[in-house]
Formats: structure tokens, C-alpha cells, sequence
């Protein structure tokens, strides 16, 4: 019994997807089929915005008789799950790239685009040329919507500059949006997305390696920027494996978490890479190979697979099945940006299991604890368990898994989005199945 008082109860749930509760950092194999899930229950957030207490609704009710509450939701009928985490997004740019969909659907390759100057290389230039309110308008945007398809906690690149004032901007950019918007952000460096134009590979190391990265460094100590991980485009054509090396290797030795694009249009050895590096994460890995998969197993690097690419590309999906049976961590992302323009984790989850054959229950573990975990944040966020930061999705269905089979239905399923404790979205209106 206790008398305090507490932000938020959410009461009488069908269903609080706790997905795991004994404080597992990531999961695999299994126990990504058999997650954690309590029936009619409630969950308690208190005014430091973490879960107090959580499980059966009778429980929860008598051991908090008396108790004072700012807010009660009453979820009868309705679904609790843990705020989703979008491991790997490249929200912050100018100018989009419809005409290229368009020119990829008349049979054009990603590549062929790059190549001609499109691709990666428009973006820039619309983004070099933005002013920093622009860019951080597009962005606040973007993340609403994203929190409004239930992301809580999500990764945001740099990329767009491909030189130090522009990629500077970008940082700054994604660091008003962490202080103005209450969604939840990992920022990551990006540096090394693309070659610019006008220099080689080798100039382009040299350049992030000797000016970028120590002037970031100088930032992140003065406190100007928050920067938690380092991203490189290892790909032919763009980073080779030598180079891609030296840029993470540079970022791990200023304190940064490896987390970085991989064996995604051919097999390059980064898995094996990231595995010797002690990466986080590695995204993509359309390509990866069989023995790269052991690798990141061993390592604990986790694959963060984004199945929009293989979609949007008509690329054969990364082999999901072979990286769950191998043990693998498996995490997911929208990869938003301006050739994915996805902002929906549900349609990820349902695109995962369709095109890569994962369950539903992998699904939502991969787009919880797992994403957490490549962000490095799997002791904070990921599941619901006393002591975790408060973030809820609450659908209004008596399963959760209608958010993940209703494609494209969020908009009429979620019905309110909760981060630490306060509601950050509430669509009244939902309609009945
Ligand atoms: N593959 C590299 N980067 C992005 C695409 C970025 C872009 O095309 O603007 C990705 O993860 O899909
Ligand atoms: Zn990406």
C-alpha cells in the first residue's frame, strides 16, 4: 500500500506487451517468439517520467490504493506496448526526390542515380544550400509524424554535407529538435555518406578523419553538441573496407558508438568488420554473407534491417531468418530519407514479416528492446519494466498484433502515444475494428 503520487496510471489494458521482464539488454532466437505480455493490466509512471510499477490490473489497484494520480487512462479494450524505436533514419534535408522514385520505377538502380549526380549528391546540394530554420522545420515535422505512428525513441543521421559547416548544421539541427520535441534521439554522425564531389575516397577520409571529426570532438566537450554514434557508407563505389576502418575506428577513439551502413548493393566484408570493431550495429546487410552472420553473432553486433530499402529498390530483403537462427541481434528501422520516405515503424513491421519472414512477435522485440540496443539504449527504453523511462503506445484493439497486421493502419489504431509519462499524441479518432 502506498499514498504518493504518480503521473500516469494506465489502467485495465487487454493486453500490456511488456516484451521482456527480467532486464534482458537485447533478445534473440526464442525469445523473440515468446515476448512478455500481461493480460488486462496496468501500468505506473511516476513524475520523474519512469514506470513504477507494472502487471495485473487487481494487483496494481490494490497495492496503489489511496494513491493520487495528475492522469488516469482507462484502457479497457485497448492494447499497451512499449514506444517504438526507429533504430536508423536520415530525417534532416531539403528537397525531395519524387522525380527520382519515378525515374527508379522506369527501371533505374539506385546506383545508376548516384552515379549521374542524383541520389545522395541532390540532397546535398539542397541541403548545403537550406538555412538551419529550413532544415529544422523539415525535421520537426517529420519527427511528429513519426511519434504519431508510435516512434518514441528514434536514430537521426547527418549525412547531407559531406563537409564540416554543412554536417555541423545538421548536428546542430538534430540538437534543437532533441531540446524542443519531447521524442527520444540518438545523433549520429554521418560524415562519410557519400564521396563529395571534387574529391576521392582518400580525400574524403583525410578530410573527416584530420578536420571534421576533432572539430565535432572540440563541440561534443564544450557541450555545444550531443553526438552518440559514428555512420559510414560502406559500399563499392563509396567507402571501401580500408577506409571505412580508419573513420570508425577514429570515431570509436573519441567515444562514439560504431553503427554503420553495410554489405547493402554487394558483400564487402563490413559485417566482419563490425564484428572486429565492436560495433553496435550495422544496417543493411542485404549482402551479408554466411560467415559475416557468425561474426556479428559472436560479436554481439546487432543487424539493423530495413526492410523499405528492398522494397522501394526491388532488392532481394536481407536474410533475416538466417541472422535470427544464427542468433543474431536483430533490430529494425524506417531508414527514412529521401529515397525511403517511410515514417511508420507498424508499416516496417509488417513489411519485416511479410518480405523477410519474421514473426510478428520478432517483429515488435526487433523494433524494441533490439532497436534500443543498437542505440546503446536498451538499459532506458525497449520494454516496459520498473525503472525504464514511461514511454507507452496504446492501440485500440483488443490484440496487439493489429498494429503490425493492419498495414498502413496506425492512424486509425493508435490512440495515444505517452513519452515519460505525458501524452504526446491523442487521436480521438479511432474507429472500431
Ligand atoms: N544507403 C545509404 N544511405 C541511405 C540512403 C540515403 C539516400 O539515398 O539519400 C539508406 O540507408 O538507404
Ligand atoms: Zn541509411
Amino acid at each position: 500500500m502506498s499514498a504518493s503520487s504518480f503521473k500516469l496510471l494506465v489502467k485495465n489494458a487487454t493486453q500490456v506487451v511488456l516484451v521482456c521482464r527480467n532486464g534482458e539488454k537485447y533478445l534473440t532466437r526464442d525469445g523473440m517468439q515468446t515476448l512478455a505480455v500481461v493480460e488486462n493490466g496496468s501500468v505506473l509512471i511516476g513524475h520523474d517520467g519512469l514506470i513504477k510499477a507494472v502487471g495485473p490490473s487487481d494487483i496494481i489497484e490494490s497495492q496503489f490504493k489511496g494513491a493520487k494520480f495528475d492522469n488516469v487512462l482507462d484502457a479497457s479494450g485497448m492494447c499497451v506496448i512499449p514506444g517504438l524505436v526507429d533504430a536508423h533514419t536520415h530525417p534532416v534535408w531539403a528537397g525531395d526526390r519524387v522525380h527520382e522514385f519515378a525515374m527508379k520505377l522506369a527501371g533505374a538502380t539506385y546506383m545508376e542515380v548516384h552515379e549521374a549526380g542524383g541520389g545522395i549528391h541532390f540532397t546535398v546540394a539542397h541541403t548545403r544550400s537550406a538555412t538551419e530554420r529550413q532544415l529544422l522545420d523539415g525535421l520537426q515535422s517529420r519527427l511528429e509524424r513519426m511519434m504519431r505512428a508510435g516512434t518514441t525513441l528514434v536514430e537521426c543521421k547527418s549525412g547531407y554535407g559531406l563537409e564540416l559547416d554543412t554536417e555541423l548544421k545538421m548536428l546542430r539541427v538534430i540538437n534543437s529538435a532533441r531540446n524542443s520535441l519531447p521524442i527520444g534521439i540518438s545523433a549520429t554522425y554521418c560524415g562519410a555518406h557519400a564521396v563529395p564531389k571534387g574529391k576521392t575516397m582518400e580525400e574524403a577520409t583525410q578530410d573527416i578523419v584530420a578536420q571534421q571529426l576533432p572539430k565535432i570532438k572540440m563541440q561534443i566537450a564544450s557541450g555545444e553538441l550531443q553526438v552518440d554514434n559514428i555512420d559510414v557508407f560502406c559500399e563499392k563505389g563509396v567507402f571501401d573496407l580500408n577506409s571505412t576502418r580508419c573513420i570508425l575506428k577514429a570515431g570509436k577513439d573519441m567515444g562514439l558508438n560504431i553503427n554503420f551502413h553495410g554489405d547493402e548493393l554487394h558483400p564487402m566484408n563490413s559485417a566482419h568488420l563490425g564484428a572486429e570493431l565492436g560495433a553496435l550495429a550495422i544496417s543493411h546487410l542485404e549482402e551479408v554473407t554466411d560467415d559475416g552472420i557468425a561474426a556479428m553473432a559472436k560479436a554481439k553486433t546487432s543487424a539493423v534491417l530495413l526492410p523499405t530499402t528492398a522494397y522501394i529498390l526491388r532488392l532481394s530483403p536481407p536474410r533475416a531468418r538466417d541472422m535470427l537462427d544464427a542468433g543474431v541481434i536483430v533490430g529494425l528501422g524506417s531508414d527514412f530519407n529521401p529515397n525511403a520516405y517511410c515514417c511508420s515503424m507498424p508499416m516496417v513491421m509488417h513489411l519485416a514479416c511479410v518480405l523477410m519472414k519474421m514473426s510478428m512477435p520478432e517483429a515488435l522485440a526487433a523494433s524494441t528492446i533490439n532497436a534500443a540496443y543498437a542505440l546503446n539504449r536498451s538499459h532506458t527504453h525497449g520494454s516496459l519494466e520498473i525503472g525504464k523511462q514511461g514511454d507507452l503506445v496504446i492501440i485500440n484493439a483488443p490484440r496487439w498484433e493489429h498494429l503490425v497486421y493492419q498495414f498502413g493502419g496506425h492512424q486509425e489504431l493508435i490512440r495515444f502515444v505517452i513519452i515519460k509519462g505525458e501524452i504526446v499524441y491523442e487521436n480521438d479518432k479511432v474507429l472500431n475494428l
